[in-house]
């Protein structure tokens, strides 16, 4: 029991963690705690003939998982699911996971295979620090907080050793290349570039001494993760050679320049809009030059696509100048597709790296580090697909605890009846049920593509929905909005701009002027996009639920034919003080995280 609010006891006896049921709470102490994931604990856990009796720790579900695999005890194939809250820890505890498997499934101590085995080992702890480069940033909540999911399978062969991985991801926040919220920075990647580079590279990269970027904010702020070299190092580790490495950061330089470019607004609506006078006009068209040469595209092509419409009206083409706004949208999404696909690329190199051959491993651990519950001020479509993905997972795990408990019962000849618990299986009709749900209504406003799809959005669903309890609407709320009430909470959604991002449009100039991009890397991962992905106004075809729902799916097919094992990791402050307990912080968050630490308190 905490001896004060502020220093629990645990944290004096580093007791981080504590088994709730089937799930294993982990407590985040916000410092690194000498000895609690070294080889030699490792070792003892591994060694341990009843792991489950000792202190509790994230290794004895690693463990667990793998003595399950061992024993061959169906279904063979695990999974560990991390959840919890931005800055609860839930990367940490993934990496943890994935040193012990790389550690104790490792046939280092067979010589015959050991370069091979060691160089997977190393290859799988490398894809770390190359993912959360590209997909990590500080933001309010955490300083290395992952803009992306990630479910990563180990695969294990029939000796039960590490042979490879595969890393499956979802939907990066690709929005944050272009738009950082206030106080927050972009992913940790331009930083390191910004601050690891050497002279040369800053000629390469056309830095001006002192040169300062829209899309840097926060450049000052340095945290942990602002180490180039080893991102560099673990891309030499994974394969990617000097060239490719030189191509993607000339890209990325490219992406920088590219934010410094502004519009001026419309003088004349027959003309395209001008590049901003500000201090100098050579100063905005040198941006303008710079990003056209770091991305090896003609400057006047770069120029034009971003200013000037290309309307199709049967065989022929009209020209429109954009205007102001539509220019940076542009912009814009010209920054994140590059981004965005950069980032899939990045991570189908990855697998094709560390990924074994079909025929040499057996089975698999999986870990599943997915975003937690999100609750902001304002909320859109990211947060409305995040809130979606942990209303499936925390359907899969009520499924699973239900199914532990009555196995528990029936097993000790105890008469199982009913149970309450709280359902969500209503809330997800709501979002995804057939035949009408609000992603199917976001969708159906998509196709019909109309200037006013907002409110169309807000009338459809009204009309629609408004019997289901799940679904309500703040009457005193002057934007258009509606309220879902998750299994975690109730939360308002903007309905302005919901519609268009679902619909990720990304003008078909733009894709033209990246395909004709002497960039190898750009050409290559361009050359396939007009494969019918896109309508002919560059609408995508898939929109981005359709796609999210799709991956989420696959996911949930494979959690269900796996063993699973949930960890709950627990932010015990918001303002990540270390060894630092408050009560009120946490309590209030969560309905879930209440129960978990009333478990951590009653069982200390
Ligand atoms: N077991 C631990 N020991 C020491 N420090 C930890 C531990 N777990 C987490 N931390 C600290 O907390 C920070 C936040 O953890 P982490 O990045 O894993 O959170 P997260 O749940 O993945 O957040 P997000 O959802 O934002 O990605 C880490 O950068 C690290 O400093």
């Amino acid at each position: 029991v905490c001896d004060t609010l502020h220093k629990p006891a645990r944290y004096r006896v580093h007791m981080f963690y504590t088994h709730a049921g089937c799930t294993l709470v982990a407590l985040n102490p916000f410092r690194p705690v000498p000895d609690l994931y070294s080889l030699d604990v490792m070792k003892e856990y591994h060694h341990c003939p009843q792991p489950q009796e000792s202190k509790p720790h994230i290794f004895i579900v690693a463990e667990e998982a793998y003595r399950n695999v061992q024993g061959q005890v169906e279904p063979v194939d695990q999974s560990l699911v991390v959840s919890g809250e931005s800055g609860a820890g839930k990367t940490w505890t993934s990496r943890c996971l994935m040193k012990y498997y790389a550690t104790v499934a490792s046939s280092s101590s067979l010589e015959t295979s050991q370069n091979t085995v060691e160089r997977i080992e190393r290859r799988v702890l490398d894809s770390n620090p190359i993912m959360e480069a590209f997909g990590n940033a500080c933001t309010l909540r955490n300083n290395n907080s992952s803009r992306f999911g990630k479910y990563i399978q180990l695969q294990l062969d029939r000796c039960q050793l590490l042979v490879g991985a595969s890393v499956q991801t979802y939907l990066l926040e690709k929005t944050r290349v272009a738009n950082q919220p206030t106080n927050e920075r972009n992913f940790h990647i331009f930083y390191q570039m910004m601050k690891g580079a050497t002279d040369e590279q800053r000629l390469e990269w056309m830095m001006s001494p002192g040169q300062t970027f829209q899309w840097l904010p926060n450049a000052d702020k340095t945290v942990e993760e602002d180490c180039f070299s080893d991102t560099l190092e673990a891309m030499d580790h994974l394969g990617v050679d000097s060239d490719r490495q030189k191509q993607i950061f000339t890209i990325l330089a490219g992406i920088l320049q590219l934010g410094n470019v502004t519009f001026s607004t419309w003088t004349d609506e027959s003309q395209p809009c001008n590049l901003t006078e500000d201090v100098c006009l050579s100063f905005a068209v040198d941006f303008l030059l710079r990003a056209a040469e770091l991305l090896c595209v003609p400057a006047d092509d770069l120029q034009t696509s971003l200013r000037v419409r290309t309307l199709r009206a049967g065989k022929h083409q009209v020209l429109k100048p954009c205007s102001q706004t539509e220019c940076s949208v542009r912009r814009d999404c010209l920054a994140k597709v590059i981004y965005a696909e950069l980032f899939e690329w990045l991570v189908m190199f990855i697998n094709n790296s560390i990924c074994a051959d079909q025929s040499t491993w057996s089975n698999f651990i999986g870990v599943l580090d997915v975003y937690g519950f999100e609750c902001f001020q304002m909320n859109n479509l990211e947060q409305l697909c995040i809130n979606y993905a942990n209303e499936k997972l925390q359907q899969h795990f009520v499924a699973h605890y239900l199914k532990a408990q009555q196995e528990e019962y029936v097993s000790e000849g105890l008469e199982w009846s009913f149970v309450r618990y709280q359902d969500n299986q209503s809330c997800l009709d709501l979002m995804e049920g057939s035949p009408t749900s609000v992603f199917s209504l976001l969708n159906e406003v998509c196709r019909l593509n109309r200037a006013s799809d907002a409110k169309t959005f807000r009338v459809r669903l009204e009309k629609e929905l408004s019997e289901n309890a799940n679904i309500s609407w703040n009457k005193f709320s002057t934007e258009p909005h509606f309220t879902v009430s998750h299994y975690a909470g109730r939360v308002e959604y903007q309905i302005h701009g919901m519609v268009e991002k679902n619909k990720d449009p990304v003008p078909p100039e733009l894709i033209s002027l990246l395909q004709s991009s002497k960039n190898p890397l750009i050409q290559h991962i361009f050359a396939e996009k007009d494969d019918g992905k896109q309508t002919s106004k560059g609408l995508s075809k898939v929109t981005v639920v359709s796609k999210f729902k799709n991956s989420l799916e696959n996911l949930m097919k494979i959690l269900h034919s796996t063993t699973p094992h949930y960890t709950r990791c627990i932010k015990p402050n918001q303002d990540c003080q270390p060894l630092t307990f408050r009560k009120d912080e946490t309590f209030s968050r969560c309905w879930y995280d209440s129960l978990c630490l009333c478990l951590m308190n009653m069982w200390t």
